[in-house]
């Protein structure tokens, strides 16, 4: 951004940086309305906004048609179906000061002609960080769910948003014909950890924080993975309405209520500004406890009929304001900086700070994320920092207190080992690019301790070898307990192959009773069967996740064949390595990881031991002339006789690829009870529609577990 004062800009130099500013706005909005995936903080896009209409307010004949000022949003993304907002869909204005909150109601009065005194009731309720979501109902059935898009037309999200349980499909009593809920989707905190844990897991990439989580989580083209998000939804506004159940903000939100919703509990009306205030502090002060993120209050003119008569500006309604809650920002001291070491080996420096509180939580700890940030900050032991939490994400040190740093400081020095016991060098990955990457990591892999433990907790998770009954806290307690000390993979299988003595020990387990610990034992032999795919992910290779195991495994077929190709790559072998190379979707990335693991002895041996306990099962290869080879085939509706995930390895391990909509490049969609909007696609595109009877049919085979044999004989 460009740091001239705006009163010593020249009208030139304003229209171009407008222009500037236009562009660079409109960019971040596409990344963080359409992508989900911000490029920068929410503050230092604020900056750019609020430079905009400085710049604006100064020169208001440089206005642009397509100023930020006047864009509510983004435009919607061609993933998704267009629906046109019946009544448009607006953003607030922010008040940042008590000041500008008694600016906002002087406002009103004047532009209702109202006396200094006369009373006026507004409303005040937190602001939930999440994203809005307008709900049609007809007769009292929802019939479309759209998000906010450019404020005029939003993404079709219904299917979505009927996976959401705070939204009914039916209103409860007497709605009017035509209703429009609107609200926020948002997520708690709870579920945003899980969530994120869940992605890290799967090697994934995590959401920046709950607010993008439950973006990303709505706007999914397969409504299963919305339904698995656990996302919640609270009403306080309405669209078009056939009827108006209420006169006032307080009385149409009661009864959106009774129709079935939640709303804001801490919702209240006032007559003064005080009040207002007041309420404000409470609710701030609860906002740590609350287990999902605001970022302020938002004030309303109670009376609709005022609504009506205020009407709205550009983006805006005039009726209303967001008392955004300040920068959570506070200074500290630094005493130490910590490495941290993360599943993948990534180090990242954390700063240990004097205990001090920032919106209501106290932080010890922040990010200092790597060795360029301490260097761009030069935050040395010893000095007093200033740093910020954002929603739920960690804290980060934003910068020193120069004038507050003490003699004798030196510049921290970013250690060239792992803080581990085994003092393995510290290495820098190279990107695609060429580039060094700012990421260091240690080279020790399983035998690091750090990556030890969370490797096992994605040996076993869902993907992997998905153990039942062991999640993490049990791989904690495996871990730490003097009694079991498990610490490689192998270790597992052998815990429950020592059956009677392990089973005794922790039957008298805290938190583990006869009934559990032999489940627990017995779930763990029931994967001593383990399909290549699941094993060659469960191994953390990096950039080996669920998608490329399986494309590893159908390529190489058994475990030997596989092993054998990526000994051979990690020795250097060319001829290996393009074969490798060539398969679809794996690239230098993957071949790097490959080889950089299987050239580490302890991975081998790692490797050696585990296989011993496991009996593998080879992958199918493509058949080459199955009857769906090289066809793309998407699932829908409930299938009777196969998971999706069954259906899904069938089909690819016939030669087919299984997509999740329907397009024009579809040749077969396999269609269960109760499918709908993709047999429409499927219609529309002249797509080939069979249902699972015939789809057994076609591959020439029995239902599940063979029981429908008997009727292809
Ligand atoms: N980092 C980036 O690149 C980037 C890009 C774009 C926007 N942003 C951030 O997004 C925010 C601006 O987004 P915006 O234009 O959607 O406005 P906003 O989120 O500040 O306010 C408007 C929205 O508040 C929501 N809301 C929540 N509770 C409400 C309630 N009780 N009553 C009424 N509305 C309520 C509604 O969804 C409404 O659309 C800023 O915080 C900005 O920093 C960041
Ligand atoms: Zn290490």
């Amino acid at each position: 951004m460009n740091d001239k004062p705006v009163e010593d800009l020249g009208e030139q130099e304003a229209a171009s940086e407008l222009e500037r500013l236009a562009r660079e706005i409109a960019e971040h909005d596409r990344r963080y309305y359409r992508e989900d995936a911000p490029a920068v903080s929410d503050a230092a896009y604020d900056a750019l906004r609020r430079r905009n209409d400085a710049i604006e307010a100064r020169f208001p004949e440089l206005i642009r048609s397509e100023s930020p000022s006047r864009r509510v949003g983004s435009e919607v993304s061609e993933k998704f179906e267009k629906i046109r907002h019946a009544v448009p869909m607006l953003s607030l204005d922010n008040a940042f000061s008590d000041e500008d909150v008694a600016d906002f109601a002087r406002r009103v009065r004047r532009f209702l002609k109202l006396a200094e005194d006369a009373p006026l009731a507004i409303t005040a309720e937190p602001k939930i960080d999440g994203l809005s979501l307008s709900l049609r109902y007809e007769k009292g059935e929802l019939v479309a769910a759209a998000t906010r898009g450019d404020g005029t037309t939003g993404e079709d999200v219904t299917r979505n948003a009927r996976t959401i349980d705070d939204i009914p499909n039916r209103l409860k009593g007497d709605a009017p014909a035509v209703f429009e809920v609107r609200g926020e989707v948002y997520m708690s905190h709870a579920a945003f950890a899980a969530l994120n844990a869940r992605q890290a897991g799967e090697g994934k990439p995590v959401y920046a924080n709950p607010r993008n989580a439950a973006a990303g989580s709505l706007r999914q083209l397969d409504a299963g993975i919305t339904r698995s998000r656990a996302l919640r939804f609270f009403a306080y506004a309405w669209g078009e309405a056939s009827e108006g159940p209420g006169r006032t903000q307080m009385e149409v939100v009661a009864a959106i209520g009774r129709f079935g919703f939640p709303v804001l509990d801490l919702m209240r009306r006032f007559e003064t500004i005080e009040e207002l205030i007041e309420h404000y502090h409470r609710i701030e002060e609860k906002r740590a406890g609350l287990g999902y993120d605001i970022d302020g209050v938002v004030y309303k003119v109670d009376d609709l009929a005022l609504q009506k008569r205020l009407g709205f500006v550009s983006r805006s309604p005039r009726w209303a304001i967001a008392h955004k809650f300040p920068a959570e920002q506070a200074t500290t001291v630094l005493r130490a900086i910590e490495i941290q070491v993360g599943r993948t080996g990534a180090l990242t420096p954390v700063a240990k700070l004097d205990p001090v509180t920032v919106g209501g939580v106290v932080v010890s700890n922040a990010t200092l994320h790597n060795a360029e940030e301490i260097e761009r900050l030069d935050v040395r032991v010893g000095d007093t920092v200033m740093i910020q939490r954002a929603g739920d994400v960690i804290p980060q040190v934003l910068g020193i207190v120069a004038d507050k740093r003490p003699a004798g400081t030196e510049p921290f020095e970013f250690p060239s080992v792992c803080p581990c016991e085994l003092k393995t060098p510290v290495v820098r990955e190279v990107t695609a690019s060429g580039a060094q990457s700012v990421v260091r990591r240690c080279t020790g892999e399983f035998a690091c301790p750090f990556q030890r433990r969370e490797h096992l907790k994605l040996f076993v998770s869902r993907k992997a070898f998905d153990i039942d009954g062991l999640g993490d806290k049990q791989i904690d307690f495996f871990y730490d307990d003097p009694d079991f000390r498990v610490r490689t993979p192998a270790d597992i299988f052998k815990m429950a192959a020592t059956n009677a003595a392990g089973l005794k020990k922790l039957k008298d387990k805290e938190g583990f009773g006869e009934v559990s610990a032999s489940n627990l034992f017995a779930a763990i032999e029931a994967r001593r069967t383990i399909p290549l795919d699941r094993l060659i992910f469960s191994l953390g290779i990096r950039h080996v996740g669920e998608a490329t195991a399986k494309t590893l495994a159908r390529a190489y077929g058994t475990f030997e064949a596989f092993h054998d190709a990526a000994l051979k790559v990690a020795a250097g072998d060319e001829e290996a390595a393009a074969e490798m190379d060539a398969l679809e979707d794996i690239g230098g990335a993957v071949l790097t990881a490959v080889a950089g693991f299987f050239s580490e002895e302890h991975n081998l041996r790692l490797i050696e031991d585990l296989v011993e306990q496991l009996a593998i099962e080879p992958a199918e290869k493509p058949a080459a002339s199955s009857p769906v080879s090289g066809q793309t085939i998407v699932f829908t509706g409930s299938l009777e006789q196969m998971t999706r995930d069954e259906a899904k390895a069938m089909a690819e391990a016939l030669g087919a690829k299984v997509a999740g909509s329907v397009s024009k490049r579809t040749d077969l969609v396999v269609a269960g009870p109760g499918a709908g909007s993709k047999l429409k696609k499927a219609a529309e595109f002249g797509v080939e529609v069979i249902d699972e009877d015939a789809w057994f049919e076609r591959i020439g085979r029995g239902g599940r577990d063979g029981t429908r044999s008997g009727e292809r004989d």
